[in-house]
């Protein structure tokens, strides 16, 4: 069973616009809205694969139990904790060229007590758990240590732990060895102070963040795919989309389709890619089903650390 959690979870309004001309009004051409957060993303593509997955879900407010009722509606498994602010909503702006643009808002502090409450709902949850997948930002005024508390509790009763985050909450996780982190471009960067313009940075990039702590690399690299960087073995792969439609989710769908495929080697690298490919050719954050998946077209190449990535997405 691979749990999640995800300490700001949020409602993703996707809104398609024709073009996005600031200081003017813009009729949006459509609109929809989909449970999101990172951990709760990679829970739906677990679900909607027949993979046992359970979130823990911190929510609050209107915002937080719409939440809830869309989540429930797809059948997601769950531990739900109440707090007092409001579940953020985060707006992502579609252009049909397939630029996006995305708003996160920073979500509402937890309090100590809340944080205590959400910790215990993981322990508890994770003793059947051979993962356990912390996902996404923080909250306003959450020691960025979270994770990283976490990471030594889970590591030290051999239950493995993945990180997808950022900025200090990254540095903080590294520093407590977790089993795989799942960086994209800019947050590779951003850990390590290094420019990524072409393979071979993203490669030494990610050696980086080994030498400071983490086990396993699975770094997204947008269009450009993705490497696996693990002890003495650097894989690379991607995936084309006949018809892109939305990256948003793409990153948490490649973390569940690794860890899916038992998160290790080229079958894990090939699941990643097809799933993450088969999120970008679906609309908002939705989360692939098999049909979507398509494996044979994921090519993995030998790493040219000479290759240059194209322009950064989101
Ligand atoms: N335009 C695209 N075409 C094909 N695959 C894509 C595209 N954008 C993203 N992907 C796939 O989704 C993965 C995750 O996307 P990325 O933007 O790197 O991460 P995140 O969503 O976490 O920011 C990529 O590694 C790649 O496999
Ligand atoms: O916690 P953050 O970094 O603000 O990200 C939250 C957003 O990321 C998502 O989980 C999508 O993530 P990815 O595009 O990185 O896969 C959205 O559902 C959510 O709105």
């Amino acid at each position: 069973m691979i749990l999640t959690l995800t300490l700001n979870p949020s409602l993703d309004r996707t809104i398609e616009v024709s073009s996005l001309d600031r200081g003017t009004v813009i009729r949006a051409a459509a609109a929809r809205l989909d449970p999101g957060g990172k951990g709760v993303n990679v829970s739906r593509a677990l679900l909607a694969n027949d993979v046992a997955s359970c979130a823990v879900v911190p929510y609050g407010g209107d915002e937080g139990r719409r939440l809830i009722g869309l989540l429930s509606a797809e059948g997601l498994d769950m531990v739900t904790v109440p707090v007092r602010g409001a579940t953020r909503s985060n707006v992502t702006l579609a252009e049909p060229d397939g630029t996006i643009t995305k708003i996160n808002e920073p979500g509402t502090a937890l309090s100590a007590a809340e944080l205590d409450t959400i910790a215990e709902a993981v322990l508890s949850a994770a003793h059947s758990a051979d993962w356990v997948v912390a996902s996404g930002s923080l909250p306003p005024e959450v020691p960025p240590d979270v994770y990283a508390r976490l990471c030594e509790r889970f590591s030290s009763a051999g239950i493995h732990v993945a990180v997808d985050t950022s900025g200090p909450a990254l540095l903080a996780a590294l520093a407590a060895g977790p089993a795989l982190v799942k960086p994209n471009r800019e947050e590779l960067a951003e850990a390590t102070g290094m420019p990524i313009t072409r393979m071979g940075e993203a490669v030494e990039a990610a050696e980086k963040l080994r030498a400071a702590g983490a086990r396993a690399v699975l770094a997204s690299l947008g269009a450009d795919g993705a490497i696996l960087v693990t002890d003495g073995a650097v894989r690379y792969g991607e995936c084309g989309v006949d018809e892109p439609r939305s990256t948003v989710g793409a990153g948490d769908a490649m973390l569940a389709g690794f860890l899916a495929a038992g998160a290790s080697g080229e079958r894990a690298l090939v699941e990643a890619l097809a799933w993450a490919a088969a999120a970008v050719g679906l609309p908002g954050s939705r989360m692939p089903h098999p049909c979507d998946i398509h494996r044979d077209r994921v090519l993995l190449r030998p790493f040219d650390p000479s290759m240059p990535l194209g322009a950064t997405t989101l």
